[in-house]
């Protein structure tokens, strides 16, 4: 009676292998509407799976259909969260590359670059107080390449005069977002995509706009200074957070780069 619990080795590399994939759905999803969406799947697909193990003719045949039929609505419902998956997998292995070159660099030269949470954040707070308009964009595992060639590239080192003066009203540098990666200021000028998700309260802008689409498309994460409040927010995973104690969003945000 109990045949079906055979269990061989492949069995059990199949069901790890779709605990990752989960883990990795899980991880992408949290925290977005996107995740509801998916727990309504899981329940459909488990109602079907019992009503065909009770032999409901009808409502597993129903359910099945729908289920078939509805790979094309997925694929489009999750159109950002399937691109963010691929590029997550496509930017793994160049990330890995880097991080050994990095090494590589470490021994060789003793240079760092580990991003300087610290000068960040004293930058948009003084940037903050003089109410200037300012977004960063901060690289993790997923490329940015395709953003930074909407702007200008530069290569300075991340520092506190250069961060306000970038933003100063005056500079031709200050609108659009800049990109940091591995502590270097690597775009200026940087035209980021906009989300048109209806949750963003309409006192937004444009500016906090493209920090969430960026956000959604990709794992970076943004640095955003108002310049209508001066508030700074912190956005990732298409989410984002108001922080007036620096050293919460510090620490937040040493926790997401590591
Ligand atoms: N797609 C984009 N990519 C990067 N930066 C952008 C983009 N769209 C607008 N910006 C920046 O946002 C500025 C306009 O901000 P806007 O006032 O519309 O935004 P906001 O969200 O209300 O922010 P704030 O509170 O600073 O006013 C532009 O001058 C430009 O620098």
């Amino acid at each position: 009676m109990l045949d079906f619990i055979e269990f061989s080795l492949l069995d059990v590399l199949d069901i790890l292998l779709v605990a990752i994939l989960l883990y990795y759905i899980y991880k992408l999803l949290k925290g977005t509407v996107a995740i509801n969406i998916v727990i309504g799947i899981a329940f459909i697909f488990l109602i079907w799976k019992i009503t065909q193990a009770l032999k409901m003719e009808m409502l597993s045949g129903i359910l099945g259909y729908l289920l078939s039929g509805g790979v094309i609505a997925l694929i489009i419902v999750f159109q950002q969260e399937i691109r963010k998956f691929l590029l997550m997998i496509g930017t793994t292995n160049f990330t890995n590359k880097r991080s050994f070159l990095k090494q590589l660099k470490f021994l060789q030269t003793e240079i760092t670059t580990e991003i300087d949470t610290d000068v960040i954040l004293e930058a948009c707070k003084n940037l903050s107080k003089t109410k200037t308009g300012a977004l960063i964009v901060i690289e993790r595992t997923n490329s940015l390449d395709f953003l930074i060639n909407t702007g200008d590239r530069m290569n300075a080192s991340v520092n506190e005069a250069i961060l306000q003066s970038i933003f100063y009203k005056n500079s031709p540098l200050h609108d659009g977002a800049i990109i940091i990666r591995d502590n270097f200021i690597v775009a200026t000028r940087v035209v980021l995509p906009i989300s048109d998700s209806t949750r963003i309260p309409a006192r937004f802008g444009l500016r906090h706009r493209a920090a969430i689409g960026v956000s959604e498309k990709t794992d970076a994460a943004c640095l955003l200074v108002s310049e209508e409040t001066g508030e700074i927010s912190y956005i990732k995973d298409g989410g984002f957070e108001l922080y007036s104690d620096y050293k919460d969003l510090n620490e937040k945000l040493r926790k997401d780069l590591m």
